[in-house]
């Protein structure tokens, strides 16, 4: 079993559980349920803004533990002051060690950033939870997801107000899933098989996405030239984690990040 089934596998479990303990209607009372929810397509398009979605994440399958030492509030502060457009924080807790609490303390210390619930979409109740913790954005990853699938989340999605981003990894992901109830277009440069990163596959694919969709450049960003070869090739957004988490201030890392592409796309 690939990783991305064995993911999938548990949360299945994991809803199944949840669902049983907690109802839609008592989700539907958490005090941010009803709350305005912010766009993140607005912010990535905005004149001048960084593109930055930054992501809070303290381990993943092909990396391990990353960073479990620091707080969610106080790197997600730090991103914002930075210069971040949007936040992505894991809620997926049996692989990537994130939690509804993280999620909860990033949303507290930063009331006016749109932020996306960063887990495995598979049953629309989790909408319902997304929106009790007071996200704004939901990912649909096109390879655990039929079409169908796609349409029906992100159409309930869009209805509740959540903006959608779907994550594609090639050219037969992006042209079976994306459709109307679609808001971004995201490309993973991670290889779910090898976890080998490669920003080809975002220059490949800039041009097949269709542009009424923000496109945003997932995975193994670094450095502040690739971003601007990514900027050239139509990209808007960039979700970057584990180069940030990495260091004991990952706020201050984007920070440095930032200065050196304004820096560059000034000359
Ligand atoms: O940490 P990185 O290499 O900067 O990547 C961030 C983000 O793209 C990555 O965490 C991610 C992309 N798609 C996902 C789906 C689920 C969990 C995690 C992810």
């Amino acid at each position: 079993m690939n990783i991305l089934d064995k993911i999938v596998a548990h949360k299945r479990i994991e809803v199944a559980e949840a669902k049983s303990k907690v109802s839609i209607a008592d989700l539907e009372k958490a005090p941010l349920f009803g709350r305005k929810t912010l766009s993140l397509k607005q912010a990535l398009t905005a004149e001048g803004a960084s593109g930055v979605i930054s992501e809070f994440k303290r381990k993943s399958p092909s990396k391990g533990i990353i960073n479990d030492s620091v707080l969610p509030e106080i790197v997600t502060k730090g991103y914002v002051e930075a210069g971040a457009c949007g936040l992505s924080v894991l809620t997926d807790t049996e692989f990537f060690g994130g939690t509804f609490d993280d999620f909860a303390k990033a949303r507290a210390a930063n009331p006016s950033t749109p932020m996306l619930r960063k887990d495995f979409m598979i049953d629309e109740y989790q909408l319902w939870e997304a929106k009790a913790i007071g996200a704004d954005v939901i990912l649909l990853i096109a390879a655990c997801l039929t079409p169908a699938e796609v349409r029906q989340l992100g159409r309930k999605a869009q209805e509740l107000g959540l903006e959608v981003l779907l994550e594609v990894h090639d050219r037969e992901e992006l042209e079976q899933s994306v459709c109307e109830y679609v808001d971004m277009v995201g490309v993973n440069n991670r290889n779910l098989k090898t976890f080998v990163t490669s920003i080809e596959t975002s220059l490949e694919l800039a041009q097949l996405i269709p542009d009424k969709f923000v496109k945003i450049s997932e995975s193994g960003l670094k450095d502040a030239e690739t971003i601007l070869q990514l900027r050239e090739a139509g990209y808007q957004g960039f979700l970057i984690g584990e180069s940030f988490m990495v260091t004991q201030n990952p706020g201050l890392a984007l920070k440095e990040l930032i200065g050196r592409f304004q820096l560059t796309s000034n000359q």
